[in-house]
């Protein structure tokens, strides 16, 4: 039993699922006595016997740490980790080398590669169980910091800054395919009112079940929400048309209505929103700065024709 491996591991939250490790070693031997070191972990192992399939693993499963010798058949060591530290994908993958080479030149060059640190076989599998931890846990609250910077710390949706990067991904996106983008503004009706009432607290806990209500209601993986600012949330919905956005926006318009969130100022007596939307096929040299005054206008249509309701351009 490997006691050192049943010490909390610090970053990882207590319901994320366990760490992936990929071990990389073109001697089968090699991989077996590194898999042996980690009996016991819990951890999800995974292994490779050539570069290409490293590369391609990292691409696919994305592993915490790699841990990878420096000769293999197809490419070396040095080519995998560079490979790996070029593509924003895996970037972030730490990878430790383990090389039966104890040559400092082997070592710089690994470090200039993007490696994290450098093993000398044979090893000693406390030793590896230790460096391994280290490394994995300084990924796992480098991964938990980066995900708090792209988060809106209320309601746990995206936060604007994330959207205004992923809507110009997208719009390039439709641009390059020639395809349809919608943009959805959503705003809680008199939530002024509903703070008035109710307090600040109340009216921060309405906000979260809004968001995640909202968020639930998405349905393609491309689909994206974020708290654009205090009571109102985005979506961007790529290859979607006007009609298709307009379809989405009346189930989420009712699916927080059917929340039933007390709002005894408000003309239905729950909390409801309304929406504004419009659609683009992007040109070439057009920015995404109108697709956002067309979606507000459908919003001030919205809230004009009496709130709890979703409007877009051409559809009453
Ligand atoms: N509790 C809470 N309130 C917020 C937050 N952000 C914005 N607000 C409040 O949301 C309210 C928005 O008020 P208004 O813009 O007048 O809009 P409204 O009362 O929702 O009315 P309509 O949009 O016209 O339906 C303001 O009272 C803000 O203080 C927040 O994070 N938490």
């Amino acid at each position: 039993m490997n006691h050192d491996l049943n010490l909390p591991l610090p970053g990882l939250a207590p319901d994320a699922p366990p760490p992936r490790l990929l071990l990389v070693d073109d001697q089968p031997a090699n991989i077996h006595a590194l898999h042996q070191a980690f009996l016991g972990s819990g951890w999800q192992m995974l292994m490779a016997t050539q570069g290409a399939q490293a590369v391609a693993l990292c691409r696919e499963r994305r592993p915490d740490l790699v841990l990878l010798d420096l000769f293999l058949a197809d490419l070396d060591g040095y080519a995998v980790c560079a490979q790996l530290k070029a593509d924003p994908a895996t970037r972030d993958i730490p990878v430790i080398f383990v090389t039966a080479y104890e040559d400092a030149q082997c070592e710089m060059r690994a470090l200039e590669a993007g490696a994290v640190d450098f093993i000398v076989k044979p090893f000693h599998p406390g030793v590896v169980r230790a460096r391994v931890r280290l490394h994995l846990s300084l990924k796992l609250q480098a991964d938990q910091l980066r995900h708090q910077a792209l988060v809106d710390g209320l309601t746990g949706v995206y936060n604007r800054r994330h959207f205004d990067e992923r809507f110009q991904q997208e719009w390039r996106r439709a641009q390059r395919e020639g395809s349809t983008l919608a943009l959805l503004l959503a705003d809680a009706d008199h939530f002024k009112r509903f703070n008035d009432r109710h307090g600040h607290q109340a009216g921060d806990e309405c906000l979260r079940r809004v968001a995640q209500q909202l968020h639930a209601g998405l349905r393609r993986p491309a689909d994206l929400i974020a708290r654009w600012g205090g009571e109102e949330f985005a979506c961007i919905l790529p290859c979607t048309t006007a009609e298709g956005a307009l379809y989405l926006a009346r189930a989420l318009e009712e699916g927080v209505r059917a929340l039933a969130i007390a709002h005894p100022d408000a003309p239905h007596g729950v909390m409801t929103i309304s929406l504004g939307l419009a659609a683009a096929s992007p040109k070439p040299g057009h920015d995404g700065v109108e697709l956002f005054k067309r979606a507000d206008a459908q919003l001030y249509r919205a809230k004009s024709l009496g709130r709890a309701r979703a409007c877009a351009e051409g559809f009453n």
